[in-house]
């Protein structure tokens, strides 16, 4: 098992199990002589003994005891460890992983699977291994009381290894199956929780439940299957123990009245057998318990063997001061086999706007995207100053912008924690009053009874799409960047809002001499930029300011049309 290990605070739990075993094989011995006594009297030997079982009886409470919390504690500490191992690995995976996964499913084998090698380790290892010792034990001391009733007794191993062997082979499928399916209902779960707006506006809501339904009761139908092979296990297993156990007591009965064994070591027979019947059946449960684990060690595995973003192992490069160049040469990129990017030329220097315009599709995000090195480019160059961006470590370059994303990207939390999101210097309220200002929502953040500490909800549930834009504005403008890069990030707001809010952005431009990079269709927001790279079949088709393309490409010309009627209507 490489993810949990075996480590000294383990070993001694399980060691400290172990003399709890030997122990309490000595109980029935004890049990023997009292009933071999011909006449109890509280004295002599008789009140030794009886002193000696209280004594290990209290032992074997306190030993017991410290052996659970040494065992218990360390599963959750490793637990503890594999978890924030996955939650850095998941952290520094690429988006291309992201783009494939279901969140849910991610979710799921995080929590679930983890739980599966928890259980492996704190509980089957410890259990086989004192199990192993407790009827080791056992064959021992009943071997020298009696060997043939000992011989009668070791039936146990074929008749319970013909019940566990072939129902536990079974149980293995099925448990490795339940694994997947609860992934899979997490997942479903946690996405329409999470869509839950759309589901309602689209009255959706049988067909998400139907949906649900199916892995519910694919789940439901894996429980029943292993509610069967349970249901089976444990009474046949019960049976076949008491027929063994009767043979042992007609066999010992009989050897009882010919005098070739005492009523004594009868009775310790029986204390063996019923106590070794629960490590039985736990050492023929290994394999199957292994092979789950073994499972969920392969899925966690395929996470953590997932190529991570190259993130570290570069210095930091020295960036001089004053303006820089960002510039895309010649660059391609393809989601898996779809090409959106060929040959695309790209600059960008400070105190400028440009724009990224083209129609829906025509991988304006995915440019952005590159840019930042969310994907990695199939060919090209990109690079500040003439250096490549490949030669900065990942987290100098993403420092270099500050992004306003199409998508939602407000946290659960305050006001203050989505302003302060990512920043690594600390902020007065001041600057923070300032930010919100910028983007008109001081006036509204001030009428919240806890002003800055108000919290937003989840994803920012309590604000609107055009404040929950802002947000996000006031958000990037408070970071220190080269480039301000806004992906369609006034698209909510009205033509009025916006105008003043890009106003304020060109102010701020100006005054941090920082590049700004806007995608957007709305021809206000584009027009007054310093250039325009239009995109069209993949590729920038033609750059310039706004009206010298609309002078000299038709196509551009064409877009700026069909926009305007878009936006008349
Ligand atoms: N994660 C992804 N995996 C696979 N294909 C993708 C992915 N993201 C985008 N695409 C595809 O890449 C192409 C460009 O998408 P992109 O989002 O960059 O376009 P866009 O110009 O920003 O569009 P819009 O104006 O609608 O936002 C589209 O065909 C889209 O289907």
């Amino acid at each position: 098992m490489k993810l949990l290990k075996i480590t000294p605070r383990l070993l001694w739990g399980i060691l400290l199990s172990m003399i709890a075993s030997l122990l309490n094989l000595y109980l029935p011995l004890l049990v023997r002589h009292f009933i071999n006594l011909k006449q109890f009297a509280w004295s002599g030997l008789s009140k030794k003994v009886l002193l000696l079982g209280g004594l290990i009886l209290i032992g074997n409470l306190l030993v017991s005891s410290l052996s659970d919390y040494l065992i218990s504690s360390e599963g959750d500490r490793q637990v503890r460890q594999l978890r924030l191992r996955l939650q850095k690995q998941v952290l520094r995976l690429p988006q291309k992983y992201f783009d494939q996964q279901i969140s849910g499913n991610l979710t799921s084998r995080i929590i679930n699977d983890v739980n599966v090698l928890r259980s492996f380790l704190t509980e089957t290892i410890p259990a086989v291994v004192t199990g192993c010792l407790t009827i080791l034990g056992t064959m021992l001391i009943t071997f020298s009381l009696d060997w043939k009733l000992t011989l009668l007794m070791l039936l146990v191993f074929p008749i319970d290894g013909l019940v566990t062997v072939p129902l536990g082979k079974i149980s293995e499928v099925i448990a490795d199956q339940t694994q997947s399916s609860l992934a899979a209902l997490t997942g479903v779960t946690s996405e329409s929780i999470k869509q839950i707006k759309t589901v309602k506006l689209n009255k959706t809501e049988e067909d998400v439940f139907a949906k649900n339904a199916r892995e519910i009761n694919k789940l439901y139908r894996l429980s029943l299957k292993g509610d069967r092979i349970a249901a089976m296990i444990g009474p046949l297993q019960s049976m076949l123990s008491f027929c063994l156990i009767m043979a042992v007591v007609l066999y010992g009965t009989l050897r009882v009245k010919s005098g070739s064994l005492s009523t004594g070591t009868l009775g310790a027979f029986m204390m063996y057998f019923f106590q070794i019947i629960g490590p039985i059946n736990n050492v023929a449960l290994f394999y199957s318990d292994r092979k789950q684990m073994l499972g969920a060690t392969r899925k966690i595995s395929e996470i953590i063997n997932e190529t991570a973003e190259e993130t570290a192992g570069k210095e930091q490069l020295a960036v001089a001061p004053g303006s820089s160049l960002l510039r895309l040469d010649q660059v391609s990129f393809a989601y898996q086999d779809l090409p959106v990017l060929e040959k695309v030329y790209l600059e960008a220097r400070s105190g400028e706007k440009i724009a990224l315009v083209g129609a829906t599709g025509a991988g304006k995000t995915t440019l952005a995207n590159v840019i930042t090195r969310l994907y990695p480019v199939a060919a090209g160059r990109i690079s500040l100053n003439g250096q490549a961006s490949t030669d900065f470590s990942l987290e100098q370059w993403r420092g270099f912008f500050s992004v306003v994303l199409q998508e939602n990207t407000i946290i659960s939390g305050s006001i203050r924690d989505n302003l302060t999101l990512g920043l690594n210097r600390k902020v007065t309220d001041q600057e923070l009053w300032d930010a919100l200002a910028l983007v008109r929502l001081e006036e509204y953040a001030k009428k919240l009874p806890k002003g800055l500490d108000s919290l937003l909800g989840e994803s920012g549930k309590q604000l609107s799409g055009g404040q929950r834009q802002r947000m996000q504005i006031a958000r990037a403008c408070l970071r220190d960047f080269k480039f301000l890069l806004l992906d369609e990030a006034t698209s909510n707001l009205d033509a009025d809002t916006e105008k003043i809010i890009m106003t304020a952005l060109d102010r701020l431009k100006r005054t941090k001499n920082c590049g700004q990079i806007t995608i957007a269709h709305r021809l206000a927001t584009i027009a007054n930029s310093d250039r325009i790279y239009f995109i069209k079949n993949k590729t920038v088709v033609a750059s310039g300011s706004h009206e010298e393309l609309l002078e000299k490409v038709p196509d551009y010309r064409r877009y700026v049309h069909e926009q305007q009627l878009k936006e008349k209507r």
